[in-house]
């Protein structure tokens, strides 16, 4: 987006009262994760779910909402049908009231965030400016924002066709139907996408469970820490991850490295999740063990892949 066209758009958030001061609250985000849920920790931020009518928005942020309740984590979703029967009834589906939609409920979101909720947010938000302003409102209150694009072909939508909707578009009925007679402009950064095609509830949710311990969400939850996580692939994943590595360099390796790459494949040198790099390899030499977070986990032996400089340089 033009520098200008995004400040042109962030005129929708610009205060129109004056005299109007920012009051800033007691409590520090610290001191509100500490009392939230068993796993204490601030963990606000937003999660962001866009795509077509029927590409499984609702569905992953349910599941989601659910997993991480049952985990003892605060969340809290907020859906587009359910939007549009309150905060957001006086809006339709032009691109300005899409607009305006996006921006309240951004502005929502972030208050759940700041309060500490992962909020989850399932709207179609085809426009890549609005999507962005919603980015921006976080940012702006320091907040993390992970666009999850569910990746859904149309095609498949419409055969889904979950509330009837795609086969009243195409008859007329309903006019501005994102994907029929409206624009979905597809996300070109986000922070992770979801193909629904193929792949169950379970493993579409899993991913984005995948992201948010990535990014250090949600912990290595107790149960899960008590048994040697593995490192193999999941096979909802395998395809892209060949793909990704059909992309990058190669190296040939000797068995004995092959034969690391297993004990490391199957958890047993956790926390690592490769050959060490230079700073866990100074650990292990200076203090036979590695930092994972605030815990230190015993590792006195170097597992190392020898380089020639050659290979280095490439
Ligand atoms: N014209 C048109 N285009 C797209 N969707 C339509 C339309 N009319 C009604 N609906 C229903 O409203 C839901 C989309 O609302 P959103 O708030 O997510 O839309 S937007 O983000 O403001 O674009 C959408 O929900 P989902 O199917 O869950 O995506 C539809 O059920
Ligand atoms: N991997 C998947 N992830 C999410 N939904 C899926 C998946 N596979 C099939 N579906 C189905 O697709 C439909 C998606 O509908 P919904 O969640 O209402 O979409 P949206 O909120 O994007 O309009 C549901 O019927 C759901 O069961």
């Amino acid at each position: 987006m033009e520098t200008h066209d995004f400040y042109k758009k962030q005129k929708t958030c610009l205060q129109v009262a004056t005299n109007v001061t920012e009051q800033h609250r007691h409590v520090s985000r610290a001191k509100r994760g500490q009392i939230l849920g068993h796993l204490r920790g601030f963990r606000g931020c937003t999660v962001w779910f866009t795509g077509l009518s029927g590409a499984g928005k609702t569905t992953l942020s349910f599941e989601l909402e659910a997993y991480l309740i049952q985990h003892g984590i605060p969340a809290y979703s907020l859906d587009g049908d359910n939007m549009r029967t309150g905060l957001c009834k006086d809006l339709g589906f032009s691109k300005q009231d899409r607009e305006e939609n996006i921006r309240r409920v951004a502005e929502v979101a972030k208050l759940f965030a700041d309060a500490g909720q992962i909020c989850l947010c399932s709207f179609v938000s085809p426009f890549a400016e609005d999507r962005e302003v919603a980015r921006r409102i976080h940012k702006d209150s320091d907040l993390p924002f992970f666009e999850v694009f569910v990746d859904t072909p149309l095609e498949v939508c419409e055969q889904r066709d979950t509330k009837g909707l795609y086969q009243k578009a195409r008859k007329g009925i309903i006019k501005g139907f994102t994907g029929i007679d409206q624009l979905y402009e597809t996300p070109e950064n986000p922070e992770l996408v979801v193909k629904t095609v193929n792949a169950t509830v379970e493993e579409s949710t899993m991913q984005v469970v995948d992201m948010l311990r990535e990014n250090g969400i949600i912990p290595l939850l107790q149960e899960e820490n008590s048994s040697v996580p593995e490192l193999f692939v999941p096979s909802y994943r395998l395809v892209s991850a060949e793909e990704e590595a059909a992309s990058l360099p190669k190296l040939n390796i000797e068995t004995l490295d092959l034969q690391w790459l297993q004990i490391l494949s199957e958890g047993w040198a956790y926390p690592l999740k490769g050959f060490m790099r230079e700073d866990q390899f100074l650990q292990t030499i200076h203090f036979d063990c590695q930092l994972n977070g605030r815990e230190t986990i015993n590792q006195s032996i170097p597992i190392v892949l020898p380089l020639s400089t050659f290979d280095k340089n490439r």
